[in-house]
Parts: structure tokens; sequence; C-alpha cells
């Protein structure tokens, strides 16, 4: 969810410009939110006249509309930790904020009844409150560590629900079509991992418009260590055909089985998070988008496959982006798609369901008056099956959702059965933009001997296929290695002269040339999770909770701690371990039969006489905290530290201590 930046044009989709003298006539639409005031009445009388809510409560979803929007967020990642996480918001976070707060009523933090598994959080805070306030320093540092770690994901409530009423399954092929920043594109890539398979055999494909966002994705997908997912980089009106390879040599035309079309929108869904939309809202701004919203529709539903499904949404509340586009769809597309009633899917969640009847209004209001002017798609009904969040419901922002089944072919285009060489890329390149590969046999050589010591070093087991490693450059010394998956490094090859490509894999090696390690890479803590499961027993070394801490509390990579210092398991388990990269295993004694327990995989260095762990500050905090460890040195209390705030910085990368190979 999200919406076009403030007076920014569009070109490519087609939409107009959003002008900031538009909607009340104000100037300046670049006010503090503070100093905006919250009215619009033009906003008013349209939603009036659409008879967007019953008359009743048209006064409550003006004045929800008017307050800020409380925070939420999503728990994520293996089932072990995710238990942790829950434990420690419900026993450590919620008491924490209670406590600390000098008032009789401390703010309400439950979790969203329709979000399976108490996964989704919501409070009653802004994110100014909790960024302001003294009282929640604890809750801002989680929020910040543990977003930057990968294991919360800061969304707001309503936009959480597209990709649930998806239905993404391991082996699906998903596509996002309109991406960016991200946020559903994170929760679709969760859910393809949620049976706790390393490497799916399903992916997603995020595609974006806006090359500069499609950034913003590479940052989402990094984030979650995936290396199922493939980024690119097109105007998804005209989204070129993508094609894989089968079993028998032949390429096909890929039918996506789940795609998301969370269009581009006039974003009045999102007033309470982004005030500066009363400034210039018109009724025009949905107008305008109606055409660009209906092709992308249009497009996903023939990228669409019989039997898959395909979900639109909107953080929009006219009826013009929602229903209209909709309906439009529908009858443009001969009984091909069916709407699927999901009003039973999300129990808990309250909501109305779509209009049936709107109207056609101008920029200036007027209403079309005779109905008959009106062209015959405005105006017919649509079926109920349609999912309209309002923000009066239960103190979200607004959305629009409709999900859509395809039951027969839809404006096929001709299917390509074609033949290609098949590019035997051992270890390939992540692609940058659009460039095109070309062969170097010299590169080649040598990448296969990269392989080979690596193979070695690590005994990485003959079912790992190497082919679904690649680097980023073809020339030169490979700084890292990444993973993709044999499906998505097939998408690649099979689709480069005519994809844009922006990213894909995670990383899984890199290079480190220390002299005291046979092989040039050390493994990379994004990759792990699914390297970990080929990576042999010589490089894994398991730790117990102290010395675990021990490591995560030695921040200065020139005094790692020294081998004697650790426990005597860990000194005899390291004793014979040549010097270089492994894998540190942390197994949390098992409590119950019922829950997982906690099971960490950290990247490690066995020094000559030290031993530590490669680990971000986000990542050590977060680890931190699920051990029980004391995080006084990293949950500063920024209120007390102000002058330490920046080198507090919230940006500091893996092996921060590069130097902890020289021990
Ligand atoms: C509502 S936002 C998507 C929010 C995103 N799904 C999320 O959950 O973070 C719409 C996105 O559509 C992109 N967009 C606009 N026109 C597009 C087009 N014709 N093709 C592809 N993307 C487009 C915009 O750049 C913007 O990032």
């Amino acid at each position: 969810m999200g919406r076009r930046k403030f007076g920014k044009k569009h070109s490519a989709s087609g939409a107009s410009v959003l002008k900031q003298d538009e909607g009340n006539g104000l100037k300046d639409a670049r006010k503090p939110y503070n100093d905006i005031i919250r009215e619009n009445d033009n906003f008013i009388k349209y939603y009036k006249v659409q008879k967007v809510c019953k008359e009743d409560e048209f006064e409550d979803f003006v004045q929800f509309l008017k307050t800020d929007l409380p925070t939420t967020f999503r728990i994520t990642g293996s089932k072990g930790v995710v238990h942790k996480l829950l434990e420690i918001v419900e026993d450590n976070l919620i008491k924490d904020c209670i406590n600390q707060i000098d008032s009789e009523k401390p703010p309400n933090i439950f979790p969203l009844p329709w979000y399976p598994g108490k996964l989704a959080w919501q409070m009653d805070l802004t994110r100014k409150d909790i960024r302001r306030c003294e009282a929640y320093y604890k809750l801002h540092n989680f929020l910040i560590s543990e977003t930057e770690h990968g294991t919360i994901s800061r969304q707001e409530a309503v936009s959480m629900i597209p990709p649930l009423l998806l239905d993404v399954q391991s082996h699906h092929k998903v596509l996002d079509m309109c991406a960016a920043p991200g946020s559903k594109t994170a929760q679709l890539l969760e859910l393809l991992h949620a049976n706790g398979d390393p490497i799916p055999s399903g992916y997603v494909i995020a595609n974006d418009v806006d090359n500069k966002r499609c950034y913003m994705l590479v940052h989402q997908a990094k984030r979650l260590n995936s290396p199922c997912v493939a980024i690119i980089n097109h105007d998804s009106t005209v989204l070129p055909n993508l094609h894989s390879t089968q079993s028998d040599g032949s390429v096909k035309q890929v039918q996506f089985d789940r795609i998301l079309c969370d269009v581009p929108c006039s974003g009045d869904g999102t007033l309470r998070k982004n005030p500066d939309i009363w400034l210039k809202w018109t009724a025009a701004n949905g107008l305008n988008l109606h055409g660009v919203q209906s092709r992308i529709l249009k497009r996903g539903a023939e990228l669409l496959a019989i039997d898959g499904k395909l979900v639109y949404s909107t953080c929009s509340i006219n009826p013009i982006e929602n229903e209209a586009v909709i309906h439009r769809l529908l009858c443009e597309s001969n009984g091909a798609l069916e709407l699927v009633d999901v009003s039973d899917t999300l129990p808990g969640l309250k909501f109305s369901p779509g209009m049936e009847e709107w109207l056609v209004c101008s920029r200036n209001l007027d209403v079309y008056k005779n109905f008959d002017e009106v062209d015959e798609k405005w105006r017919t009904t649509i079926r109920p099956q349609i999912v309209r969040i309002l923000p009066h419901h239960q103190n979200t922002g607004a959305f629009f959702v409709a999900v859509l089944k395809k039951v027969k072919p839809f404006h096929t285009k001709e299917e390509t059965n074609i033949k290609i060489n098949d590019t035997d890329l051992d270890v390939g390149h992540v692609v940058e933009g659009s460039k095109k590969r070309n062969n170097d046999d010299n590169i080649q050589h040598k990448d296969e001997t990269v392989w080979k010591d690596i193979k070695s070093f690590y005994s990485i087991s003959d079912d790992f296929d190497s082919k679904c490693l690649l680097t980023r450059c073809r020339v030169g010394k490979k700084k890292n290695i990444y993973l993709t998956t044999e499906a998505v490094r097939d998408l690649v090859v099979t689709n480069q002269s005519n994809i844009k490509f922006i990213n894909t894999g995670v990383k899984a090696f890199v290079r480190c040339d220390n002299k005291n390690m046979k092989c040039a890479f050390r493994i990379a803590n994004d990759g792990l999770d699914s390297v970990y499961p080929f990576i042999g027993d010589n490089r894994k070394v398991y730790i117990d909770k102290d010395d675990l801490i021990t490591l995560l509390l030695n921040d200065d990579p020139q005094h790692s701690p020294p081998i004697p210092s650790l426990s005597k398991n860990l000194q005899l388990q390291v004793e014979n371990l040549s010097p270089g990269s492994c894998v540190l295993i942390y197994r949390e004694e098992e409590k119950s039969k019922d829950l997982d327990p906690l099971v960490i995989y950290m990247s490690g260095w066995r020094g000559t006489t030290s031993l530590r762990c490669y680990m971000d500050r986000h990542s050590t905090m977060h680890l931190l905290r699920l051990l029980g460890g004391d995080m006084s040195k990293y949950d500063v209390n920024k209120f007390q530290k102000q002058d330490d705030e920046s080198s507090q910085g919230e940006g500091c990368s893996e092996g921060t201590n590069t130097e902890a190979t020289k021990n």
C-alpha cells in the first residue's frame, strides 16, 4: 500500500499529476503535519453523495479520518524465533510500557483479532508518541532493531490483508505487479517460507515501474534473506511475458499462481497517516487513475494461471478506483474471472461489502444527474463479495480488496513454446539493470576453482546445486556470492534479453582473503538459513547460551574472546578446527513437545587464538533479547544519551568487524 509522492508525476503509469494547489486551494501543502487543518469540503461532499457508508456512520467515518493512525507491526521468522518474540512482546514489552507510563490510562497494546497466530499487533500510540516519549524508549529500540533484523515488519494493519487473502503456498509462482516500497512483497515472501522450507520451489517476482523505488524492494528482500525473489523494473500495464524452461528443455510462458495488483491510487484511505492529502484532495484524482488501474489489473488477469488467484487492492476510498475497476474487468472478461467471496476468510475483521452503485462526478463535483448520461459500464451493480474497510470499523486506515479467480483463458496472447540454448551459468551474475550477459570462458574457469575451494572447505553436500550461485560481476575478483533457487535462476537466464532484472538472490559467501584460511570466502549470515542444510559437520560448532552471550557482548574486533575464556565444551570443539569461517549453532533445550525450540545459526570466525561471531548491531540486540542477555550496552536511552545518538547509527552492516578475520 502507499501512494504517489506529493506533487510527483507518474509518467510511466500514464496517471495524471497531483498538483500542490489542488484540493481546497491552499498553495503550500508542505506544512508540518500538526499544522494541517484536516478538512476538505469537497471530500465530505463527494463521499456523502457516493454513500460510502451508512448515513448514521458518516460522522464517525470523518472523525476517525481526522485522527492519527495507531502503530502496528507484524512478527515474522522461524517458528522458534516467532514463539520467543511473542513471549517477549506479551511478557516484557507491554508490561514495560505500562509500568513506565505515569498515567492512569496506559496505552492499549493488543494482537489484531483477525491476524492468524497473534502475529500482528496494534498499539494505541502513534509513531511520534513512541519516538518522542522517554517512557517508550525500549519499545522504540525494539521496533528499530527487530525491523532491521527482519523479525518484525512495521506495516499498516489494513495493508496486511491482501497477502493474507492470496493464500500463498511454498510452490506458488507469485507476481507482485506494483511492489514498492515492498511491505506486501515481504509478507508474500514470508508466506512462501511459512512451512519452514529454507529453499521453497516457488518464488516472488516483485515489479515496480519506478527504478528508484525498486531499490526499496532490494532493501526489503535483503531484510528477509530469501533466495526466492527477483526484482524487476517494468510498466505493469505492458509487462512483458516471462518464460521458463520446462523439464523437456522447451520454454513456456509463465502463468502465475498468485498475483497482487496493489495499484497506484489517490491514497485517501491513508489520510490518517498522510494528512497532507486533506490539502490537495479532488474528485479528479480518482478519475485520472481509473485508466491505469484498469490496465494494470487487465494485464494481471492475462498473466494469471487458470485456477490462479489475483488480489486487487488500493488504499483509496473512491469507488471509481475500486468497484468500477473490478466491474470493468468483469464485464470485459466474458466469464473468465470470478469474484471470490472472502467475507469469512479473516474472522474478526470488520468491513463493509463492496458498493453496488456509485456515481461519476466531475472534478467540480457535478454529479451526473440523469443516470442515462452515464456510460453503461459505470452503473451496473457489482456483487458484494468485496472487502471495504473504513477507518471507524476498527480504528485503521481505509482499504479496498477484491479477490478474483481465473476460471478460463482470458485475452490469451499466443503461448510461446520456443527452444533456446541452455545457458550454462556455473557461477553467473546478479543482473543489474538490463545489462546483457556475455560469455567469458576465463571467468567461468576461475569461478569453477572458487567453487571447488568453497565446496571442499565447507564439505558442501553433492545435493547442493552450485548453478544457483550467482556473482555480481563477470570480470575481476568476485566479492560476494549470492544464492538463488533453480526456478529463479532459470527465469533470470531465460528472460534477461527482455526483462529488466534489478536484483536477485541472497548473499551466501563473502570474500575475506585471510592468509590463515584455506578458502577465500567466509559464510554470510544472510543466506545461512538456506545454505546451512548443505554444510558439512567439519565447520559446525555448537555453542551454549553463556558462550554465545559472551561472543555477542564483544564488539571490539581487535580483542575477540580468547578461546581459553570460553567453556570447556566449546574449547574442545574448536581445538582441532582450522582457522577461518564456521557456523555457530545455538539450540535451546526443548521445553515442550508442542513448541518449536529456538534454533539460531550464525556466521562465526575461528581465529588463531580466539572465536567470534559476525553480527551487526541490530542482530546482536535481537539475539541478546531472545537469549535474555544483558542488553544495557545496546539498549540505549537516547534521551539520556542525546550526544551519542549519531554513533548509535541505524545502518550498521554485517561484519562491522571485518578486522575479526585477522585474529
Ligand atoms: C500503492 S503503491 C504499492 C505499495 C506496495 N505494494 C507495498 O505494499 O509496499 C503503488 C506502486 O505502484 C508503482 N506504479 C505506478 N504505476 C505503475 C505501473 N504502471 N507499473 C508498475 N508499477 C507502477 C508506484 O511506483 C508505486 O510504487
